[in-house]
């Protein structure tokens, strides 16, 4: 459904993105994981039309996503930091954000509903908590319905209650046959709410395939002994790379 091929970005003089190949496909849930700085962002926000690769190309349902924006509608997206008008009132949010997409006459209000936003909708979002703030992009990114969800570290910030209740909204949404993108540095999170495994390091994919193979190549049997053999080889890349250099 998502195609990414050969996707390559520099930001200044660091490659952020080398030759990126990658597909999504329905009714799949995806970790994206890479230590800080491995260009996980960088990748969905390439995938938003945020970012503008130097080279390559994204397609969506098979076509080009570069000078179109339509396809976005199809993409609920929560932030890593969400970034709102302060004195906008959550209430008046929602309705801007309805006001955009005058042609869905139904909303999922599931998440709106179990965090009680309803309750809070006067309170300015300049005024909220980073865990309430993060409730709102939550509830946001599911409102449309849409197709694809793409999660930049959802349950940061969330406390336990909140993050349970996200975390059976991506389960459903999942077993609906969505196409989910979560990025998170809890692994724990990932294993319950994923299948497939992709590890960005220093720009590139060092690995992508099914949680199942990961567990199968690294030889571990759980999903955090695997990473942690994943992160381990990167370092093995590194130093070898810095051996080379060196000689
Ligand atoms: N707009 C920008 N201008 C310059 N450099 C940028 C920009 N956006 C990202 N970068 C750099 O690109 C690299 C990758 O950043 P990115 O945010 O994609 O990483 P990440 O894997 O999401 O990290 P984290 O786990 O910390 O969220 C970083 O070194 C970052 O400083």
């Amino acid at each position: 459904m998502i195609s990414v091929n050969s996707i390559s970005k520099k930001f200044g003089k660091q490659q952020v993105l080398h030759d990126f190949e990658l597909r999504f496909e329905a009714g799949h849930s995806y970790a994206v994981m890479g230590p800080n700085g491995s260009g996980k962002t960088t990748l969905i926000k390439s995938i938003l039309g945020m970012v503008l690769p130097d080279s390559g190309e994204i397609l969506v349902d098979g076509q080009s996503i570069q000078g179109h924006t339509a396809y976005r509608q199809q993409i609920g997206y929560m932030p890593q930091i969400g970034r709102y008008p302060s004195n906008m009132k959550i209430g008046q949010l929602f309705s801007m954000m309805k006001d955009m997409r005058p042609e869905v006459k139904e909303y999922d209000l599931d998440l709106v509903n179990q965090f009680e936003l309803e309750m809070i909708k006067d309170k300015a979002m300049g005024t909220l908590s980073g865990g309430t703030r993060q409730k709102v992009s939550a509830a946001l990114a599911f409102l449309f319905q849409p197709k694809v969800l793409i999660l930049d570290e959802p349950t940061a910030g969330l406390d336990p209650i909140a993050v349970e209740i996200l975390k059976a909204k991506i389960q459903k949404e999942r077993k609906e046959g969505k196409l989910i993108l979560i990025t998170s540095h809890i692994l724990n999170d990932l294993e319950e709410l994923t299948d497939q495994a992709i590890y960005l390091f220093e720009g590139e994919v060092f690995f992508n395939d099914s949680i199942e193979s990961l567990k199968e190549i690294t030889g571990e049997g759980r999903f955090s002994p695997a990473i942690a053999k994943l992160m381990q080889w990167t370092l093995k890349k590194k130093t070898s790379t810095k051996s080379l250099t060196h000689a």
